[in-house]
């Protein structure tokens, strides 16, 4: 399997060179040249299988042999060991066709460690193997970068650095990023926004000669294989209510759009999936866009689903490219209009295919605090703020036979400020981080400067030349 990039102008790549890669060198987003095909017989087959089997099925094409079966296997069995729940990822029924996908069953209770566990691993063996070492960059609005710092802490061949919005992420997101004592990782609090921490990261990949200093690698979805481990549980999910002779529809809470776009592989794949449903907080793009056509940044408003506090979804432009037919020159175009005046209009045929498969729909904080109360009070169910979003919008698209599934990206005592201002349920946190909060912190704080942020991490990676 090769990878090609959305914008066209950098080589295409195996498996373990684009999981490397992070961002292509010019500035676009790895997708698999072609999309694997799994036909009813073959979905009907992982009926009745493990996670771990369906995620070594579905994930087996993309790697297309570049790491040995038995070795890929076990890196799949050691990933979702770490997961507190005998299904990993299991469904609870919260009403006659509502369904709640929890993803937050992993070290960081969050829907990033699906992803991360595997990608740790995978990087860890890639590296290894070629005697390299690297340079792991993240910018996270605050899931992103605890998973990515649990799965890396300790690791030999790689040194991660995290860069976090300095006082808008939750303070038991903060912590679980500052609270590494693994010599491999350093938390950096950037003065800015989220888009601030993502911009310095792509920044940080276009600046060639700084990226080939420290071996520069990406761990946020701009790195296709974080997105390729999101889309098993698509599969098992939709499986295990009855695919491929029904279809499911999924509403998805989003942020840069990488867990919904692995919803939308999964269905290139051949999945059977009704409805990809889009659910924002109060920093809409994405509804806005679905809306009219036009992707337009507006300035970010904190929340209390600070998670999806993004103004540009990253993973759009891979949804683009396929919207576009693979035409890397109009996805170059919207990039370039994105660049200079901050928006660009999708043309009329794209935007038809984009909301062919996909419906969107925002959730103000006062809409997501009621989804929390109610869901309490109808189904004993207790939602995190981003769940809870996407809740509130998928009451809007619910259809009478086609089983609805919410995926729940968060467990609810990752933001116990909104889940007990909205329940009045002040949500615990699992014995193995229950002392979270008396650790001792350690973290930079730095400006928003590509130079001073570049200079820090150039001292302290042991990949630098
Ligand atoms: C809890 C939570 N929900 C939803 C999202 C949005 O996911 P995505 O950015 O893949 O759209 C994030 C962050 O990415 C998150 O941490
Ligand atoms: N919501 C994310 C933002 C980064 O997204 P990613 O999926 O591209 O890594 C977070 O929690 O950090």
């Amino acid at each position: 399997m090769q990878y090609i990039s959305t914008r066209g102008e950098a080589p295409s790549l195996g498996f373990s060179d684009a999981l490397l890669a992070g961002l292509a060198r010019d500035g676009g987003l790895y997708v698999p040249a072609q999309w694997p095909q799994f036909s009813k017989r073959d979905i009907r087959a992982m009926r009745g299988k493990s996670y771990q089997d369906i995620a070594f099925t579905v994930l087996q094409p993309f790697v297309d042999g570049e790491i040995p079966d038995d070795q890929f296997r076990a890196m799949i069995d050691a990933a979702y060991g770490t997961f507190r729940h005998p299904a990993v990822v299991p469904l609870v029924q919260t009403g006659a066709n509502s369904f709640i996908m929890e993803l937050f069953h992993g070290p960081t209770l969050a829907f990033k460690d699906v992803a991360m566990q595997l990608l740790a691993r995978l990087m860890d063996h890639v590296l290894r193997e070629r005697g390299q070492r690297a340079t792991i960059v993240g910018a996270t609005s605050g899931d992103t970068g605890g998973a990515a710092i649990d799965a890396f802490a300790g690791r030999d061949n790689t040194d991660i650095f995290i860069l976090f919005p300095h006082g808008r992420v939750s303070p038991v997101q903060q912590r679980q990023m500052t609270t590494s004592d693994a010599g491999n990782v350093r938390a950096l609090a950037i003065e800015g926004n989220f888009d601030d921490c993502q911009n310095l990261v792509k920044a940080m990949f276009n600046d060639m000669s700084f990226r080939d200093r420290v071996r520069l690698s990406g761990v946020n979805s701009i790195n296709w294989a974080r997105i390729m481990a999101q889309i098993v549980y698509y599969f098992t999910s939709a499986i295990a209510l009855g695919a491929p002779d029904r279809k499911v529809s999924f509403t998805v809470p989003t942020g840069n759009f990488g867990d919904i776009f692995a919803g939308y592989c999964a269905k290139r794949m051949g999945l059977p999936v009704a409805k990809l449903v889009v659910a924002t907080n109060e920093n809409d793009i994405l509804a806005r866009t679905l809306r009219s056509g036009r992707y337009e940044m507006r300035p970010v408003v904190p929340t209390t689903s600070p998670s999806m506090d993004i103004a540009i979804s990253s993973n759009f432009e891979r949804l683009l490219f396929d919207a576009f037919d693979r035409d890397a020159d109009a996805v170059r175009q919207c990039m370039s209009g994105l660049r200079q005046s901050g928006a660009f209009t999708i043309d009329p045929d794209a935007l038809k295919a984009i909301k062919k498969e996909f419906g969107a729909g925002k959730a103000t904080q006062r809409q997501a605090a009621a989804a929390i109360k109610d869901m309490l009070e109808q189904a004993g169910y207790l939602l995190d703020p981003h769940t809870a979003s996407g809740v509130h919008v998928s009451r809007r698209f619910e259809k009478p036979r086609a089983p609805m599934v919410t995926l729940a990206t968060a467990h609810p005592a990752k933001f116990p400020g909104a889940v007990k201002s909205a329940s009045g349920i002040d949500p615990a946190l699992p014995s193995w981080l229950s002392d979270l909060m008396h650790r001792e912190e350690t973290y930079e704080r730095l400006q928003p400067d590509l130079e001073e942020v570049e200079t820090y991490i150039a001292r302290n990676a042991r990949a630098a030349a």
